[in-house]
């Protein structure tokens, strides 16, 4: 296309647009030395930088008051980035994740804590809680629940062996696409990704590539490594680890379910961290187990009722003790510094053969 003289309506839109920038640029400069400001009497008390349920309510306070054009959904992730800037000069937040770079767990790290962190890349969820109770990291993401496949077990699992509490969630849409050095399907001999992509693009994968070998890998970002130094193999992942790895994406969006989301906890060490305070959407994860006996999971749920708590969340798994008993788990809407809810877990503590509270934290608010 031949170009043409710019347009001066156009020159002089972009004139006000640079003008407005170097405004915002002197406001982001003013929030920022007054976030420095927190972060030195902070510092005096001794008391951590990051709030979760301050970055909730101050996102939420600003998707109410937003009069547009600005989209509601914009607010967020811009605020987050803001935010994580801010954070940043009050103290470094290591995360820790599944790695290598473009990870799924990646992208929900960012979406949650904004781009201004250490990275910390783990090889499974097992060293992200092994980074995080050590010290390594501050705060660890992790994979808990996928909207088509159901619960992640390991992360699960590992609640009930480590210290660590959840202190946020964030959910992701899960795209996957399959990744290859050539841009088409014939030729390839094997796709390679983490377990839970390849259930979730089950039927795709029947349906469009029959032949190949599914080969479980730790991780989508490790199945498109291995894809960019074989043509023989494809990964499923995400445009990022296309990008990463300088793969085509041979064909978008192959998960079975169109709505897929997985849901992240994050992790922190009580010691380290204090617990959320309440931000007026809360989230309460506990795992407990009840006494063998008949009426029993009947009578946890009694004194949600009687207290009027909303119960979001209720999964079990095995217990692994060869006497078919379980772990419960179980979301509660509301926080501890609630009367109904407090009243509630001490009911439901005094019902329970095992009970711990996983956290106190904001519902997502993207
Ligand atoms: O209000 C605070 O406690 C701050 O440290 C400021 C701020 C912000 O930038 O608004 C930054 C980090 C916290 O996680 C919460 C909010």
């Amino acid at each position: 296309m031949a170009e043409t003289a710019p347009n001066p309506a156009l020159l002089a839109l972009r004139e006000r647009i640079d003008a407005v920038d170097l405004e915002l640029l002197a406001l982001l400069n003013r929030r920022a030395r007054l976030a420095q400001e927190v972060g030195e009497l902070k510092r005096e008390e001794g008391s951590v930088a990051f709030r979760p349920e301050r970055e909730a309510q101050v996102i939420e306070g600003l998707k109410g008051r937003n009069g547009g054009p600005l989209m509601r959904d914009s607010v967020a992730p811009i605020w987050r980035e803001i935010m994580s800037a801010c954070r940043a000069l009050e103290t470094p937040t290591r995360v820790a994740y599944l790695g290598p770079a473009g990870t799924f767990s990646e992208e929900a790290a960012l979406g949650f804590f904004g781009s201004s962190i250490e990275r910390v890349l783990c090889a499974n969820a097992d060293e992200v809680f092994h980074a995080t109770s050590a010290g390594a990291a501050d705060f660890g993401v992790v994979p808990v629940e996928n909207s088509s496949e159901g619960v992640v077990t390991r992360s699960l699992d590992l609640f009930l062996t480590t210290p660590l509490f959840i202190i946020g969630e964030t959910s992701l849409y899960v795209r996957h696409n399959l990744l290859r050095r050539e841009s088409r399907l014939e030729g390839i001999e094997a796709v390679c990704a983490h377990p839970q992509a390849l259930a979730q693009c089950h039927g795709w994968l029947s349906h469009h590539l029959p032949q190949a070998e599914r080969r479980p890998v730790a991780s989508n970002a490790e199945g498109a490594r291995l894809a960019s130094l074989d043509p023989r193999l494809a990964g499923i992942a995400s445009t990022r680890a296309a990008t990463e790895f300088g793969l085509h994406v041979v064909s978008p969006a192959i998960q079975d379910d169109a709505h897929n989301r997985t849901r992240f906890a994050i992790l922190a060490h009580p010691a380290k961290h204090p617990q959320p305070r309440q931000s007026g959407h809360d989230c309460t994860s506990l795992v407990v187990s009840v006494p063998n006996r008949p009426g029993a999971v009947h009578d946890l749920l009694v004194p949600l009722k009687q207290h009027g708590v909303s119960m979001t969340r209720f999964e079990s798994r095995p217990a692994r003790s060869g006497q078919w008993e379980y772990y419960f788990y179980i979301d509660l809407q509301g926080h501890p510094d609630q009367p109904e809810v407090s009243a509630a877990l001490a009911e439901l503590r005094a019902a329970c053969a095992f009970f711990k509270v996983l956290g106190t934290y904001p519902l997502d608010s993207h």
